[in-house]
């Protein structure tokens, strides 16, 4: 990829369509993105962490505008309901009108409590995605899921509210930790197991390179998860059926990040221990071959990802949480599993005693 120029991909959307771009420098661009702002208002949203190594950049872009900033703790019990209320409190004492906009600079936590807040500000106004983690690069900032958790569940309050724009600057992958730039290859490597075979063989010999963060196979990885997201949400936009499978591992994930109070996983790690899951349960359901799941767990390993559930969880209280999942219906369980690398299923009513097996065996202590 030329690291020049940014690498545009389009969310094909009718009115509500916009562009990806993925490059180097581009918080600094600001006559790129600032063409995607209609009124004179922004409220830039961030945290603790970020604002001190980025919001200067952006906020050189906001010059003669009347702009402000609102910053949120860091972590992911902060994607709360008390954090959007504080956010819409901003954007009063800012004077937004409804041609305001709000830019979410961060990782996916500020990301989905950003994109919800300006769904509800006078029933939704404009937001732009500068995701600074690889998880909100491939992932979060691209398709409009926006929300929020409570202490029952992630993500159980949101809004589908598309953003203007995606403004992916990779020069600030520079600063983000390993541990959360490997959590980011788990949403990576689930793109490619759900749909893309190739791209998964692509990452098994790229692995190396990746975990070692190498510039280039990060910019390609980037790029082609970005563009094979896309594509499903222009598919399916408000997941009525396609998009489901974006979910693979995270009814097990889901339930391992509450589980532990949002504290013990980080999302992308609850997702590669989910999908070592959703693999053991298409195993034992007769879906899957044993070697897929071999597969798929060396290259979780090879990446530096964990594929174990945390010690000390209750297979009961994890099934209990994944029956609140907002892909079941009427009582039952709907997931998403695999018939192997690349070929994902929605599938509904399973029978919870299997789940329960699954659960069981992967708690069990050695
Ligand atoms: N809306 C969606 O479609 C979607 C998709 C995937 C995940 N998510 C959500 O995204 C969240 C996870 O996102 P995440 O992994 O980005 O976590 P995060 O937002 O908590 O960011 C991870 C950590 O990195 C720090 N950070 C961010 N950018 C940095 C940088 N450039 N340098 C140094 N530190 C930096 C943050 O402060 C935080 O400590 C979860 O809430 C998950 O549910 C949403
Ligand atoms: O974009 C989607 O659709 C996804 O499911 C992407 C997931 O990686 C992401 O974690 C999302 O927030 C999960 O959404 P939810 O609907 O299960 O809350
Ligand atoms: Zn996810």
């Amino acid at each position: 990829m030329n690291h020049d120029h940014p690498a545009t991909i389009d969310v094909t959307l009718g009115a509500r369509s916009y562009p990806v771009w993925i490059g180097r420098g581009l918080l600094a661009d600001s006559a790129r993105w600032r063409e995607r702002l209609r009124g004179r208002h922004v409220l830039v949203i961030s945290n603790t962490t970020v604002a001190p190594l980025y919001l200067e950049r952006v906020a050189r872009g906001l010059d003669g505008l009347a702009w402000a900033s609102f910053l949120i703790e860091d972590g992911e019990a902060h994607k709360s309901f008390a954090n959007v209320e504080r956010a819409l409190a901003a954007l009063a004492a800012l004077g937004a009108t409804r041609d305001a906009c709000v830019i979410a600079l961060g990782g996916g936590v500020v990301g989905d409590l950003a994109g919800f807040s300006a769904a509800c500000w006078m029933r939704g106004i404009d937001f732009i995605q500068m995701p600074t983690t690889l998880l909100a690069m491939v992932d979060s900032s691209v398709g409009g899921k926006t929300g929020v958790n409570l202490p029952a569940g992630k993500n159980l309050v949101g809004a589908f509210h598309q953003p203007r724009a995606v403004v992916a600057d990779i020069d600030t992958l520079a600063t983000l930790p390993d541990r959360e730039y490997r959590a980011g290859l788990a949403e990576v490597i689930k793109g490619a197991a759900i749909g893309d075979e190739p791209f998964f063989a692509w990452l098994e010999t790229r692995a190396g390179a990746l975990a070692a963060r190498d510039d280039d196979a990060v910019a390609e990885a980037i790029a082609r998860k970005v563009r094979y997201k896309a594509g499903v949400v222009a598919r399916d936009e408000t997941e009525q059926g396609e998009r489901a499978l974006l979910n693979l591992g995270h009814t097990f994930g889901h339930a391992l990040e509450t589980a532990g109070r949002y504290t013990t996983l980080l999302h992308g790690e609850g997702v590669a221990v989910g999908m070592l899951l959703a693999a053991r349960l298409s195993e034992r359901l007769g879906m899957s071959a044993a070697a897929d799941t071999v597969r798929l767990r060396r290259l979780l390993e090879t990446t530096g990802l964990p594929t174990a559930v945390p010690a000390g969880l209750d297979p009961e209280h994890l099934l209990a949480l994944m029956r609140l999942d907002k892909k079941n219906t009427a009582g039952t369980l709907r997931l998403i599993l695999w018939r192997g690398i690349g070929q994902a299923e929605i599938v509904a009513g399973v029978d919870e005693a299997d789940v329960l097996a699954v659960l069981r065996e992967a708690t069990a202590s050695p």
